[in-house]
């Protein structure tokens, strides 16, 4: 996100890299307020989403079955999720749109304890004490007691994220116990290496304002107590959307207020829908080309008539190496895919995208027509491994699926803000026949070695660490998990390793880019947007296209 990019030159010719939803919906807004701009956009495949990818099957009962390889669900609360789903409703898709409330049996999440437990996050009176007499409670209560004591930090330097909650909580236990086990299902990575201001930014600036997080949140509260306006007004983004784009302002204020109700957002048929609606959109755009093609590198300084410009180098989808120009690229893929696009042409750049290292995911998809095995007690969305678990197996977490998507509920109908059914129930549950799906994650940052490297177990190796696991936590038989359909997917490199002081050093990166590119280059993606979610990617792709529109 850079601050300083300015408006495009009139009839300009802009390149995106990369048709994930951050180079979608960028390329989308741009098309859309900038009609006069001609746009092409590039992919290495004709399917879009890069990570988000809903893969459609056969089960072992010869049946269709669609298994998610990435990502099926996102957040209620955020803009990027107003931006998505106003635009996806109009584009006409708003009956595809599915919602988890918070009295869904998918909103429980549960953390696995160092006896092999499951644990539920609480969220009741019940399972809060259930989760205090659990050996993942120890020193939570002592250190929430003494927190409003504890010195807050002085220097103004990131830290990791469990170097902040080990100095708010007074010891290490909550960081190992329930911390480290909602940052794996996050970030794939270790609470002890991830950036305290990325990670848990919120706790920083509120040690930093309030002086101890229980401060902040009595302050909140009371803040929140004298706060009686039923709708919020707009942020300035969804805002800046409305006007840009032409929306009713009371319409996205409904909505928003609606979405802040659901923690999960996902979509009937997969989530795949969300980036193929967007590229049949730009498709249909007279300013947008899809190109299928891998870019291969860039270089600046290209000047053109008397305009300066950026050179694209791809492989199109025959094989053959091309070169185009533009006034200005947008690069809408994980930094480690950045870093060779400018290897030949600007070393100190490459060095910078090359420092930041990402982790890697085995995602391993499991499912069994005809009997649901999920225990009834552990319903909900999955599980998450803590560091204070053995976990011989490198698992991270597992996700139901099955009892997501039997937990989906219609969102709007067609109309924004028609009548809520809130506490529909699952809307499948009743006569659907019982199956189980579900997609275990494993590896992150349990793979690597102490440099970052990561060591990547064989396919059958994997699958058998998860049948092993399943067999522990869940009590499935072996029958049921060797006659279950499995899917196995490394997703390389698909996170990045959001480190103590990333934020500086993608601030660097950018202002490098700017220096080197003026207005030529600008970044989006995971590496460069607020959070990791799609929310936050497209909440980016907006503002960019905002600035250069
Ligand atoms: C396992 C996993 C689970 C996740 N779960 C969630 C979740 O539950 N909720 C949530 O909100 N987010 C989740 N995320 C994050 C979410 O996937 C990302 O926010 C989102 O996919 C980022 O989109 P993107 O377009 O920036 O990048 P990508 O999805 O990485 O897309 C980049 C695209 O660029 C293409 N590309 C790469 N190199 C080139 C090149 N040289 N030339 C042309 N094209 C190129 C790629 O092929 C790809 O299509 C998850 C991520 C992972 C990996
Ligand atoms: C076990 C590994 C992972 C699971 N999901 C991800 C990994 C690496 C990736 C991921 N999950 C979420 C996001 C987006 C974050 C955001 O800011 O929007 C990403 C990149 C969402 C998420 N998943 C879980 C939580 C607590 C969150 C944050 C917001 C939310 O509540 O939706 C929980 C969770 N993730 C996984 C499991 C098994 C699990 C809980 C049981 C898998």
């Amino acid at each position: 996100m850079l601050s300083q990019l300015t408006k495009l030159p009139a009839n300009a010719r802009v390149g995106v890299v990369g048709g994930g939803v951050a180079g979608l919906t960028f390329t989308y807004f741009l098309g859309k307020l900038r009609p006069d701009v001609q746009i092409t956009l590039f992919n290495p495949e004709s399917r879009p989403g890069g990570w988000i990818h809903s893969w459609h099957t056969k089960g072992p009962d010869g049946r269709p079955v669609m298994l998610e390889r990435g990502p099926r669900t996102f957040r209620g609360v955020s803009d990027g999720t107003v931006l998505i789903l106003d635009t996806l409703m109009q584009m006409g898709h708003g009956d595809r749109i599915r919602s988890v409330g918070r009295e869904s049996s998918a909103d429980r999440k549960f953390v696995l304890d160092p006896r092999d437990r499951l644990v539920q996050v609480p969220n009741s009176l019940g399972s809060l004490a259930r989760f205090l007499a659990s050996p993942l409670s120890k020193g939570l209560l002592w250190g929430l007691a003494g927190e409003w004591a504890r010195k807050p930090r002085k220097e103004n330097v990131d830290e990791s994220a469990e170097a902040l909650l080990t100095r708010r909580f007074g010891s290490a236990y909550p960081a190992r116990n329930l911390f480290s086990a909602v940052y794996r299902g996050i970030y794939a990575d270790d609470v002890g290496r991830l950036s305290a201001q990325k990670a848990v930014g919120r706790m920083v600036r509120d040690e930093r304002a309030h002086g101890s997080l229980t401060a902040a949140a009595w302050a909140r509260w009371r803040e929140a107590r004298g706060d009686t306006s039923a709708a919020p007004e707009l942020s300035p983004l969804v805002a800046a959307y409305g006007r840009a784009l032409g929306r009713d302002p009371a319409e996205l204020r409904t909505l928003a207020h609606r979405l802040a109700q659901f923690p999960m957002l996902g979509l009937t048929g997969g989530l795949q829908q969300f980036p193929d609606a967007f590229q049949a959109a730009v498709a249909r755009f007279p300013n947008v080309a899809l190109c299928t093609g891998t870019v291969t590198g860039l270089r600046g300084g290209v000047v053109s008539g008397d305009k300066q410009g950026v050179a694209l180098e791809y492989t199109d989808a025959q094989g053959a190496q091309r070169s185009e120009e533009f006034a200005h690229v947008r690069l809408a893929v994980a930094p480690n895919r950045m870093a060779p696009l400018v290897a030949g042409a600007n070393a100190p750049l490459f060095s910078k995208l090359n420092a930041i290292r990402s982790n890697t995911v085995s995602l391993v998809n499991m499912y069994i027509p005809g009997k649901d095995i999920v225990p009834a007690q552990f319903r909900g969305f999955g599980y998450l491994v803590p560091e204070s678990n053995a976990n011989p197996e490198k698992l991270l977490g597992v996700i139901f699926d099955s009892v997501i998507e039997q937990s989906f509920a219609p969102f709007a109908g067609d109309a924004v803000g028609a009548a809520a059914p809130a506490a529909a129930p699952a809307a499948a549950a009743a006569g659907t026949p019982a199956y189980t799906k579900l997609t275990a994650m494993v590896g992150g940052s349990l793979y690597n070695d102490p440099e970052g490297n990561p060591t990547i177990p064989s396919e059958a190796e994997t699958i058998a660490r998860v049948k092993r696991a399943l067999s522990r936590h869940l009590g499935a038989s072996p029958t049921d998990l060797d006659g279950a359909q499995w899917l196995h997917t490394v997703a390389r490199d698909c996170l990045p390793q959001f480190v103590p002081g990333y934020g500086a050093q993608a601030a660097e990166i950018e202002r490098a880019v700017l220096a080197d590119y003026a207005q030529g280059v600008s970044l989006g993606g995971m590496g460069f947007a607020r959070g990791p979610g799609i929310p936050d990617v497209v909440s980016d792709a907006f503002t960019d296209a905002m600035k250069l529109h």
